[in-house]
This record gives structure tokens, C-alpha cells and sequence, in this order.
């Protein structure tokens, strides 16, 4: 236990490791240390940090990257007075811990415990909650212009942005628009030169030359020009981002300026914990439960999960043997979408665009016009920032482009604006785009092959986590397999994907009941298959269940098909909540939603009795 624990807490040396740190209270706590405490400080955050993300899973690279440059930040700028926003907001537990909120990392990312990211319900502090990166110099901007018109002369507004995130194209049009200002926005580049994986593009190699070019921490000797100062902002930096008092004089500058400026604070992903600094592969950018000394996991009894993810990349690295025209582009995620064996394999056929959506399918868009077939791999999630690309740049043109989306549903841990639940709504107003949902790995590598044989959009979504087990059909109608079915069609449940297991348990309780129930799996899901249609007409009563937004989603996109074809059988879509959703473990978010077995055949008795099908507070439960 260091000295700083009896000066800032006053607890007994005996305290726990980091039992301190419980005591911040807030920034002024931490502008209130002599500058002698600091390194302390920093090493008690690290070695805090270690234990905690250890042990619940989280984002432990970045955050030890940034202890401090938060620290320095706290110090300098009069938080909530001056926003201090952090892009994507992975890297924020610092942050947190000096605002406040220490003694609930035990609970970090778990239903009811805290936030992975800025979260505006747990602090004053915490400003963008939304965990898509490159938006924060924007929010800056607008948030500057808001203190200009309120006459706040004298506050600060603050943009902590990675290097990774400096890549997106949002991020240079907020550079654009504050750069022509003189406003007082301070943006921190916090260049550790990674995303996941080493940075690309032409921005990080002009990083990698304002780094050699030696720190420059004073207006008065101004770097030549470069990309920043071109845009309007006074550089300072390149600044150790691992030397709090550095920090905090050219943060001091900076803000005293009263204009744009960026400072460049050069750090280590990872930094004072081996395993991470050492991590080729992302430096423990986001880890599940490891080992505290390691940074492994705890070996495990039994088989080895397989992954969706995984699957996909060993299915397209086939393809992509079999077709030389099959490319793939990532947007920063090489691994995290699976795209890594292929890139091992043919390097010359993978693209990492940067965190770049938008760019990355209309440059895939380029590549089909071009006579190729590109795999866009994303997290279901960042498909919304390149709705406009899918739309205008990909399907009105008819391209070949399949698009891979991972952690499509409920994610669990990163929270609302993780959860992949609602491309199936976007893609299903796309004209001409055909989506598949897989409901096991057998499926998903037949469905891609499919995918990439079309010549025309598709996209295939499949969740996070290990993938289920493979589930035969009966028989199939067209591109429709039917997993189970009864002699009386009472119900037929039109299961997208996965839903499928949780499906044909309910089938079976309902069974029990003396209700026949089949269980359909569409395949592809948009558009709607005419074998489909077929099976509705014959049943007294559809329900269909997604792990997707019920608004506008797959459900809801069938059930207008049998309205278009005069087909009068009642139907109900489960799934989703319009809403967006906290962070917990996806089986109890999707049991929130209904989405369980027991709540499915559930639903099933309400709407037979004529009742609301999803559960309210009053009529959540099990079937009567
Ligand atoms: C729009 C978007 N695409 C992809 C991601 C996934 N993602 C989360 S953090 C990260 C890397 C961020 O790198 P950087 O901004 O340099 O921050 P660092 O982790 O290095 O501190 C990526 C790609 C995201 N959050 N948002
Ligand atoms: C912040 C971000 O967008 C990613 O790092 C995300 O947290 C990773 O999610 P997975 O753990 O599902 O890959
Ligand atoms: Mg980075």
C-alpha cells in the first residue's frame, strides 16, 4: 500500500489493494494531490485495473494505456464544467474511477453493475454513452458551439480520440468544421498506433513521422505544418502520454489557448502489464475472465467452444481457395470478424480500411464493379453507420457484395449500442438484397457459399459466442427446412437462425398441451420464400421469433408478404423491443424480451386465448 492511501483516504495501510482509489470522490480529489503523489496514483489505477478487468472481462488495453493522460486531464480541466468526452468510450475506466465510481468495478459490464462505457446515469461526467467510434469531435464541436451561445466563455471542451477512431471518416468532418473555428476544443489524439491490430492508412504514417519528428510541448516551436495545423488547429505534442506532469503542462497550454488544438500524446496499448504491452495480436484490447499475472484464460475441461466467428473465417478461407475472385475488407477488425486466416493465407485479397464503414462497402462496391465478389465483415452494429452505402452504393447498382454480420442480436456485455438488433430492419427495406440467417455452423458455411455464388447483394447475420449445435431438418420446401412438425398445424413457428433450438423446445412443451406446432427455418429470410407462404396458409396461427428489432424486422417483413398475397392467418412477431437495451448476459436480455423457450410457447397460449403475446411486468412468466 503506498503512501497515497493515508494522504487520500486516510484508510489503514491494511486496506485491500486499491481500497484507496474507493475514496475519490471526484476530480477535485485528484487536482487536490501534490504533484509527488501522482506516479503513485497512476501505479495503484494500474495495478487496480489489472485486478479488476481480470476478473470481470473488459476493456483492458486501452484503458491501461490511458491512465496518465486521464489522470493529467482530471487535473487540468474543471469536469462537468469542461465536457471531457472519450471517442468510443472503451477507454474510460480511469475516468470513472476518478469521478467516483471505483468501488462498482466488482460489477463492471453485468446486469445492473457498471457500464463498460460513459454512461450519463452513473455520472455528470460521462457525456456520449454511444460505443461507435469517430463520433466524440462532433459532439465536441456542437457542444462548443452550445457553450459560444450561451456566453460560457470560459469553459473547455475536451475530445479524447485514439489514433484507431482517427481513421473514421466523422472524425475529419468535425476537424473540418472546428479547425474553421475559434473555439476553445482541445483534442487529445491518443496515438498508442493500434486499433485492434497496427493502425493502417496514410494518417498513421504521418504519425509515426510527427512522432520521430521529437516532442514539440510549446506553441512557440511549432511543428512544421501537417495534416492538423492544416486544418486549423495548433499542434502540440508529440508528448509522452506516460508522463502525467508532461501531460499536464501541454494540457495547461492548451486549454489556456482558448482555440482549437490537438494535442498529441504518443502511448503504449497496454502499458505496465506484459501480457497486454507484448499482445501481438490486439494487446488485450477487450478480454474475457483472465488470468491476473498471465493474461490468459483459465483453461477449460471438454472440447473447445467453436465460434461463429471462427467458423466463418475456416468456411471462407475455403471459398476464397475455390474463387479467386472472392476478396475481403474489414474495418479494423481483421480478427475480431474472422477475416484473419484468409489474410494469412492471401494477404493481397484483404483489405483493412480502418474503422470505416461507410468507405469500407463503397470501396467494396468499387471492387464488384471491378469484377470481384467482396465479403464486407462487420459487428452488426456498425452496419447502420454505412446504411446510405448499402443502399445507394451497393444495391441500387445490383453489386455483387455479400456482407458478414457478426454479433447480429443481443451481445450482452457492451451494452445498447452493441447489440446487433436492428440490420435485419435496415436490410429488409434494401431493394434486391437477399439476407440469410444461419441457424448452426452446417448452415452458416452453406448459406455463404450461396451467398458469395449470388450475383447481386446478400448478407448473412449470425450472434456472438459459441455456435450452436448443428440441427437436421425433416425435410425442406424450396429454401425452407422444416426442423419439426405435427399432424395438426395449430401453430407454426417461423424461427430465424439460432431462435431455432429455443424454438423446438417450445414446440415440444406445446406438444404437451396437446397444441400442434411446426417449426419452419426460412434460411434465407428476405425475401420471402413462396414454400413459406405455402406452410402460413395451411396453419391456424403464425408466430414468428428473431433476435432482432420486432420493429420492421424479419417477423414483421412476412407478415406483410401475406398481407401483399391476401394470406389471412393470424400472425405474431416476437422479438425485440423497440428500445434500446443495457448491458447483461444475452440469455437473460433475450428472456427479458420473451425470447425463451418457456415465454415462446407462452406466447403461443396468450395468442391462442386472444391475449398480448410479449410479457409485461404483469404477465411475464410461465405457461399456465
Ligand atoms: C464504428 C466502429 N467500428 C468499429 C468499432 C470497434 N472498435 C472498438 S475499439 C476499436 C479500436 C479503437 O482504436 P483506437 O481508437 O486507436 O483506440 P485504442 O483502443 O487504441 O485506445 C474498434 C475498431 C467501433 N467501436 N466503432
Ligand atoms: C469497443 C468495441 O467496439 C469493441 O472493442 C467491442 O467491445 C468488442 O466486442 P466483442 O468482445 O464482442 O468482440
Ligand atoms: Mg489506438
Amino acid at each position: 500500500m503506498t503512501e497515497l492511501s493515508e494522504a487520500v483516504a486516510g484508510v489503514q495501510p491494511t486496506a485491500p489493494e486499491g481500497a484507496h482509489l474507493t475514496t475519490l470522490r471526484g476530480p477535485h480529489d485528484v487536482r487536490a494531490l501534490p504533484t509527488g503523489r501522482l506516479a503513485a496514483l497512476a501505479q495503484d489505477i494500474r495495478t487496480f485495473l489489472i485486478e479488476k478487468v481480470c476478473a470481470s472481462g473488459g476493456h483492458l488495453g486501452p484503458n491501461l494505456g490511458v491512465v496518465e493522460l486521464t489522470i493529467a486531464l482530471h487535473r487540468v480541466f474543471d469536469s462537468p464544467r469542461d465536457a471531457i468526452l472519450f471517442d468510443t468510450g472503451h477507454q474510460a475506466y480511469v475516468h470513472k474511477i476518478l469521478t467516483g465510481r471505483a468501488a462498482d468495478f466488482d460489477r463492471l459490464r453485468q446486469a445492473g453493475g457498471l457500464s463498460g462505457y460513459p454512461s450519463h446515469a452513473e455520472s455528470v461526467h460521462d457525456w456520449s454513452e454511444n460505443s461507435h467510434a469517430s463520433a466524440s469531435l462532433s459532439y465536441a464541436d456542437g457542444l462548443a458551439k452550445a457553450n459560444e451561445l450561451r456566453g460560457y466563455r470560459d469553459r473547455s471542451v475536451v475530445a479524447v480520440i485514439g489514433d484507431g477512431a482517427m481513421t473514421g471518416g466523422m472524425a475529419w468532418e468535425a476537424l473540418n468544421n472546428i479547425g474553421a473555428s475559434e473555439r476553445p476544443v482541445v483534442v487529445v489524439l491518443n496515438d498508442n498506433g493500434r486499433s485492434y491490430a497496427p493502425t493502417t492508412g496514410a494518417l498513421t504514417n504521418q504519425l509515426h513521422a510527427l512522432r520521430q519528428s521529437g516532442a514539440r510541448t510549446a506553441v512557440s516551436d511549432q511543428a512544421s505544418a501537417n495534416l492538423f495545423t492544416q486544418t486549423g488547429f495548433t499542434y502540440l505534442g508529440p508528448v509522452d502520454g506516460h508522463d502525467t506532469e508532461a501531460l499536464q503542462a501541454v494540457l495547461e497550454q492548451a486549454r489556456i489557448l482558448r482555440r482549437p488544438v490537438l494535442v498529441h500524446a504518443v502511448t503504449v496499448k497496454g502499458w505496465g502489464f506484459g501480457p497486454a504491452e507484448g499482445d501481438e495480436a490486439d494487446c488485450l484490447h477487450a478480454v474475457g475472465t483472465v488470468d491476473a499475472v498471465t493474461g490468459r484464460p483459465a483453461p477449460t475441461s471438454g472440447p473447445p467452444a467453436v465460434s461463429w466467428t471462427s467458423l466463418f473465417g475456416q468456411a471462407l478461407l475455403e471459398l476464397a481457395a475455390e474463387r479467386e475472385n472472392l476478396v475481403a475488407i474489414t474495418a479494423s477488425m481483421l480478427r475480431p470478424t474472422g477475416l484473419y486466416p484468409m489474410a494469412v493465407r492471401y494477404p493481397e485479397r484483404v483489405f483493412d480500411v480502418g474503422i470505416a464503414e461507410q468507405h469500407a462497402v463503397t470501396s467494396a462496391a468499387g471492387l464488384a464493379m471491378g469484377g470481384f465478389h467482396p465479403v464486407v465483415a462487420l459487428y452488426s452494429t456498425f452496419l447502420t453507420r454505412a446504411a446510405d452505402q448499402v443502399l445507394m452504393d451497393v444495391a441500387l447498382h445490383r453489386l455483387p457484395v455479400t456482407f458478414v454480420l457478426d454479433r447480429a442480436g443481443i451481445t450482452g456485455p457492451d451494452g445498447a449500442s452493441h447489440h446487433g438488433m436492428w440490420d435485419a430492419s435496415l436490410l429488409g427495406i434494401v431493394p434486391g438484397l437477399r439476407l440469410a440467417v444461419p441457424r448452426d455452423g452446417g448452415q452458416l458455411r452453406s448459406l455463404l457459399r450461396e451467398a458469395t455464388a449470388h450475383e447481386g447483394p446478400t448478407a448473412l447475420r449470425f450472434p456472438k459466442g459459441t455456435a450452436e449445435q448443428g440441427l437436421e431438418a425433416v425435410r425442406r420446401a424450396g429454401s425452407v427446412d422444416v426442423l419439426s412438425e405435427s399432424g395438426i398445424r395449430d401453430v407454426l413457428l417461423v424461427s430465424y437462425g439460432p431462435m431455432a433450438h429455443r424454438c423446438l423446445q417450445a414446440a415440444t412443451q406445446l406438444t404437451e398441451k396437446g397444441i400442434g406446432a411446426t417449426v419452419a427455418d426460412p434460411r434465407w429470410a428476405i425475401p420471402v420464400a413462396p414454400e413459406l407462404l405455402d406452410m402460413t396458409a395451411r396453419h391456424r396461427m403464425v408466430i414468428t421469433v428473431e433476435d432482432n428489432s420486432r420493429t420492421g424486422g424479419l417477423g414483421s417483413t412476412l407478415a406483410q408478404t401475406l398481407r401483399d398475397n391476401a394470406i389471412t392467418t393470424p400472425v405474431h412477431n416476437l422479438g425485440l423491443p423497440r428500445a434500446f437495451l443495457t448491458h447483461g448476459p444475452r440469455e437473460q436480455l433475450l428472456a427479458d424480451a420473451g425470447l425463451s423457450a418457456e415465454q415462446i410457447a407462452y406466447a403461443v397460449l396468450r395468442a391462442r386465448a386472444g391475449k398480448p403475446l410479449q410479457p409485461t411486468a404483469t404477465t411475464a412468466g410461465s405457461p399456465q
